[in-house]
């Protein structure tokens, strides 16, 4: 838990947010794979991973060979945006979340204990992370942000109870490489302390760019997720990357959620 978190005014910003889904689950990815988790989706992501840019209509082909899962948080052209999504200020959500643990209804069963802000890109709302963080402190909770690592987090931010599942997006994303590789943020996410870089694979030469971006940033933990909506294309995956892992001293992650229940909305 963390003290600097707890020492810091009440942040007022109660602005409303965007949230396209608040759920309950098992994390699915990373260092807390299986662990029980309250995750939240805020809408929005400042990427167009599949594409090199925004599509302006449904019909563009995706150019890349890994293809975002949340396109339903950002593509307009393909997706009704409002489909869904609440504005909700940040103790409206976490008080949605809190009602999501089953032990607040029933005390007997074991709080969950780790809050998971996904979305889209959830940097783009650090004012309502810090709240939840704040809020996730004070009751006990650790947090883990699935950031694409292109925004510096709020300084606030960097404490020991928040880590950062950090993926930079790769060529295989065909969005320009000025774009998803920020220098500045990979570098205050790594000095943090409190990174997991979290790549997502889907081919060979995904591995030879994860090597280059390890050497060009000094990047220490890195894991390797499996690019795939379905059970079958999770595990190839896998197995495309796992001695190359293995080989490079870097963890291997897969998605349970997906394995269980394929590419479902909210699970
Ligand atoms: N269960 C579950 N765990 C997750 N961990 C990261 C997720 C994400 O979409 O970023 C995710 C997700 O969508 N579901
Ligand atoms: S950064 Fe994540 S949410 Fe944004 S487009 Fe890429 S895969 Fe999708
Ligand atoms: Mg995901």
């Amino acid at each position: 838990m963390s003290a600097d978190l707890l020492s810091i005014a009440d942040p007022t910003e109660q602005r409303p947010v965007p949230i396209a889904e608040l759920f309950y689950s098992f994390q699915g990815e990373g260092v807390n794979l299986g662990r029980r988790a309250l995750l939240v989706r805020f809408l929005g992501c400042n990427l167009t991973c599949g594409y090199r840019q925004a599509p302006a209509t449904g019909d563009i082909p995706a150019q890349g060979t890994m293809l975002c899962d949340t396109e339903y948080t950002w593509n307009s052209a393909k997706h009704d945006l409002s489909d869904g999504v609440r504005h909700l200020t940040p103790q409206g959500v976490w008080d949605e979340l809190i009602n999501l643990d089953p032990a607040t209804a029933t005390p007997s069963i074991a709080p969950v204990d780790l809050i998971v802000v996904t979305g889209g890109e959830p940097l783009l709302h650090q004012d309502a992370i810090l709240h939840l963080a704040r809020q996730a402190a004070l009751t006990g909770r650790h947090i883990e942000i699935e950031t694409n690592a292109t925004i510096k987090p709020n300084p606030k931010l960097l404490s020991p109870g928040v880590a950062f599942n950090a993926g930079p997006k790769l060529a295989s994303s065909a969005v320009p490489r000025k774009k998803r590789i920020k220098p500045d943020a990979i570098r205050a996410i790594e000095a943090s302390g409190q990174a997991r870089w979290k790549f997502v694979v889907s081919t060979l030469e995904d591995l030879t760019e994860i090597a280059e971006l390890q050497a060009e940033f000094g990047l220490t933990e890195i894991w390797l997720s499996p690019e795939g909506t379905t059970p079958t294309r999770v595990l190839e995956r896998m197995r495309m990357a796992a001695s190359f892992a293995l080989a490079h001293g870097w963890n291997l992650t897969t998605r349970e959620h997906v394995l269980i229940w394929g590419g479902q909305r909210a699970k």
